[in-house]
């Protein structure tokens, strides 16, 4: 959704989105794209047009917001190079600790500028934009893949080719820069793959029709519903398989778990049951999928392999340090779950000793204002035998702001009192 309403802006012609889903992060880029000079057409609940702007990307007079959502911030810092002024960008104090700010020298090296103005508690930098970027720019991908997304996107509206340059071959998150460069592909962009990164011609976006997926980490608390029972199954009615290479890595990844999907294309539905896992111990390469991470956390107690997670280093760049705080929380609920270390003492991942636990539960776990990091609790507190209470269900809308709904039509006993705190408390 958020590529689609960038990809928007950035043509000139009108782009339609089918099956919009709104998140508030979403929500908030769509109302940045409009500040950038984007117009909406048309919106319904089932697809909303809209009309970019090319290259003509307006100043905005006042600061752009994206709170605690990275790719907002690092997408509109982007487009913001494309601007004839300086635009403002605003983060809250969770983008502090991540690799934000310290990831935007390719906007200088294309020939803009940007000034870090934050404080202790805000991030807030200054992109001072160029209608004449090109050249070569180099980025860092151990971290995140969303700073080379970034550039991407806007590299077809630059005046001369862009080069890209980056640090380890194509580093984590290599689906998500898959699905960005597809999209470009799909709307005209001339880009091309090399031994260091990427080429990119100077162009246009022309417009296009986009149907949203189905949102595969919203699927994951739903495969961990299964996970965590002791019987039952879940039927995801018009369920969109998306283009994106971590979806599939997941499916295969339950798969080898013992949780089965399977796709009927005629009847738009996907079965979620258990089968007998495919190994005794279960090793998962997280690089490619880092948003269910922390749902694989929270099932690998329940599972009936013994589970290894490595590469998940960069999970701890997000809205918190998710392998790290899940960790932490799971152990609190009784789980038995420990990190493992790269050679450098640095933590690559987790794993559990055996099989299915019956971690107690009965304490009040704690989601640090991560969306995922509540979902993935609650996951694992809905197998636990006591009720856990879970703060942070304010945090919901980030991504599922639909999560209590589903919740309760698969049949989880919870009471979701939307105290002040959001506390959810699963029974079973
Ligand atoms: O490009 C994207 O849409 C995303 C890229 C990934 O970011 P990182 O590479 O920073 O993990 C992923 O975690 C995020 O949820 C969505
Ligand atoms: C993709 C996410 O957000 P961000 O844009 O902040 O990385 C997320 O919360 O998983």
């Amino acid at each position: 959704m958020q590529r689609s309403i960038l990809l928007g802006l950035l043509a000139n012609t009108p782009s339609v989105v089918l099956n919009p889903a709104w998140s508030s992060e979403a929500r908030s880029l769509f109302e940045a794209a409009q500040r950038l000079g984007m117009t909406v057409a048309d919106q319904t609940a089932h697809q909303v047009s809209f009309c970019g702007v090319g290259r003509s990307i307006q100043v905005p007079g006042t600061a752009l917001e994206s709170i605690g959502s990275a790719f907002n911030l690092r997408t509109m810092a982007a487009v913001a190079a494309l601007a004839r002024g300086d635009t403002i960008l605003e983060g809250n104090a969770s983008m502090l600790a991540r690799p934000v700010r310290d990831y935007l020298g390719f906007i200088t090296e294309l020939g803009g500028d940007v000034e870090d103005l934050s404080t202790s508690r805000n991030l807030r930098i200054r992109v001072r934009g160029s209608r004449r970027l090109g050249g070569t720019a180099h980025i860092d991908t151990r971290h995140s893949s969303q700073v080379l997304t970034s550039l991407l996107l806007v590299a077809p509206l630059a005046e001369d080719p862009v080069r890209i340059n980056c640090s380890q071959g194509r580093g984590v998150g290599q689906g998500y820069v898959d699905l960005t460069v597809a999209m470009m592909r799909e709307r005209g962009a001339w880009v091309e793959s090399t031994e260091s990164g990427f080429v990119v011609r100077p162009g246009m976006y022309r417009s296009g029709v986009h149907e949203i997926a189905s949102d595969f980490t919203a699927l994951s608390y739903l495969a961990g519903t299964v996970a965590t029972a002791e019987s039952g199954h879940v039927t995801i009615r018009d369920y969109i398989p998306s283009q994106l290479g971590p979806e599939r890595e997941f499916l295969h990844v339950l798969r080898q778990l013992g949780i089965r999907t399977t796709h009927d294309p005629a009847t738009h539905t996907l079965l979620i049951e258990r089968v007998e896992p495919t190994s005794r111990h279960v090793e998962i390469d997280a690089r490619n999928i880092p948003t269910v991470v922390p749902t694989l956390a929270a099932m690998a107690p329940f599972v009936e392999p013994r589970v290894t997670v490595h590469h998940a280093a960069h999970v701890n760049n997000h809205k918190c340090r998710r392998v790290d705080m899940m960790l932490e929380q799971l152990r609190h609920m009784g789980c038995s779950i420990a990190p493992t270390y790269t050679a450098d003492g640095e933590v690559d991942g987790f794993g559990t000793p055996s099989g299915r636990q019956e971690p107690v539960g009965g304490v009040t776990a704690e989601s640090h204002g991560d969306h995922r990091i509540f979902m993935s609790l609650a996951t694992a507190a809905l197998g636990a035998r006591l009720s856990t209470a879970i703060n942070g269900a304010e945090h919901l809308h980030a991504s599922f702001p639909d999560y209590f709904t589903v919740l309760e039509r698969v049949g989880a006993d919870f009471d979701a009192a939307r105290t002040p705190d959001g506390v959810l408390s699963p029974a079973r």
